[in-house]
């Protein structure tokens, strides 16, 4: 249920991480207070805001969008390599999963967001049964300055059971069929990928340490007073191997440009998915695929949500630099890393760019 209206008036005196982070309201329920201006908590320092009176909003660069309704054919995995080299993201269309799983899981988010903070907050990392479960807002409240406009929960899958026990029932079915239907996109994007490395085949090892272990995050953006002011996600890149996200049709995911530094929109195409790189590929690859930087903005007239599978190597797993790729005397740049210390190192601090993965450098 929405918070009642005698709070829109006490919003001055209302303690707002109190009503976000330990009650459970998260953005969302400050959005639907009807406030008028951003709490100071959410201030962003200017050169994280979006700059609207720049051009980058005129930038006409696009990430790629591929066709991948004949997966065997070459010209294909010549523009999923190209892509994963130079842009670090690209779309794709005809991927192989059903339309109506997009559709449900969209549905599902709404469905989750629009449960009472009371319901939610029982997933909070505090309340929560488990840290395979866990409903929150920003990204890591503790350690961020200004805190950013997006509340969401993340769904750590280990197997079916431990899914049937533990997610949300109001969305739970419906996560669990996006990421199996996308398994097998996941697998052929992986071996095209591997194939441009000279890895010629994904062997048990070889699958374990690139798609050992999923994630779903459920994001929720909701209309913000003075979008201009902050952000929906900060920059960063993400820490998975590959990232599958589904957006709705509001738009406002931006990508940096790794040549000329600008930011580009990805807009909504219907039906497509939108892939990255993540860091843990661009270490495997010895930086030949980019994990690149990407932001969310704020939106002053629309809810938005989105739902990224990050597909991780499992959390055991040491990464560096695959023998195939460094075997030929190239210059190692990432050391070995043990794939938990490298996330608990990006969770443990604020976003902050591509700063994470200097973390893993030689
Ligand atoms: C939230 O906004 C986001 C999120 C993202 C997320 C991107 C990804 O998730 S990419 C894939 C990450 N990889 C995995 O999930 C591998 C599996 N992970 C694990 O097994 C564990 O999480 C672990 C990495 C081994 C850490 O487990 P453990 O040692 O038991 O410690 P925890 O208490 O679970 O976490 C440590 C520390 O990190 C914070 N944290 C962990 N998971 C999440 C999460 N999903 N979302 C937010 N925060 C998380 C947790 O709060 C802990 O902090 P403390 O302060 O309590 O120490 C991308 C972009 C976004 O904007
Ligand atoms: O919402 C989006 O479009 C992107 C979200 C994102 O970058 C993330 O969850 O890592
Ligand atoms: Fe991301």
């Amino acid at each position: 249920m929405a918070p009642s209206m005698s709070l829109v008036h006490s919003a001055n005196t209302l303690n707002i991480l109190d009503f976000v982070v330990n009650k459970g309201h998260g953005v969302k329920g400050l959005s639907e207070l009807g406030l008028k201006t951003l709490p100071p908590q959410y201030i962003q320092p200017p050169q994280e805001r979006f700059d609207h009176t720049s051009n980058e909003e005129e930038n006409k660069d696009s990430i790629p969008v591929i066709d991948m309704s004949n997966w065997d054919d070459p010209n294909v995995a010549k523009a999923v390599c190209d892509a994963a080299c130079k842009w670090g993201f690209f779309q794709i269309v005809n991927h192989g999963v059903p339309i109506h799983v997009l559709e449900d899981v969209k549905d599902a988010t709404h469905k989750f967001y629009a449960l009472s903070a009371e319901e939610k907050n029982k997933y909070s990392k505090e309340r929560s049964v488990s840290n395979h479960v866990r409903f929150g807002t920003s990204f890591t409240p503790e350690a961020e300055e200004a805190l950013e406009w997006k509340d969401y929960l993340s769904l750590f899958f280990v197997s079916d059971d431990e899914a049937a026990s533990l997610w949300p029932p109001v969305c739970r079915n419906q996560a669990l069929e996006y990421m199996k239907s996308s398994e097998f996109m996941v697998k052929k994007l992986l071996e095209i990928l591997m194939k441009g490395l000279n890895v010629k085949e994904i062997d048990e090892s070889k699958e374990a340490i690139l798609m050992g272990s999923k994630r779903i995050n459920l994001n929720y953006y909701p209309t913000c007073p003075t979008p201009e002011l902050t952000i929906g996600v900060g920059r960063h890149s993400d820490v998975s191997t590959l990232t599958v996200l589904l957006q709705d049709d509001i738009g406002g995911l931006y990508v940096r440009n790794t040549e000329t530094s600008k930011w580009v929109h990805v807009p909504p195409v219907s039906g497509s998915l939108v892939i990255n790189v993540g860091d843990a590929l661009q270490i495997m690859s010895n930086g030949k695929y980019k994990s690149v930087e990407h932001r969310v903005i704020a939106n002053g007239t629309n809810n938005r949500i989105s739902v990224p599978i990050f597909v991780n190597p499992k959390p055991s797993d040491v990464i560096g630099p695959l023998p195939e790729v460094v075997g030929n005397g190239e210059k190692v740049l990432y050391k070995h890393v043990l794939y938990s210390d490298y996330v608990k190192h990006f969770f443990r601090k604020a976003h902050d760019g591509k700063a994470t993965v200097e973390f893993a450098m030689i």
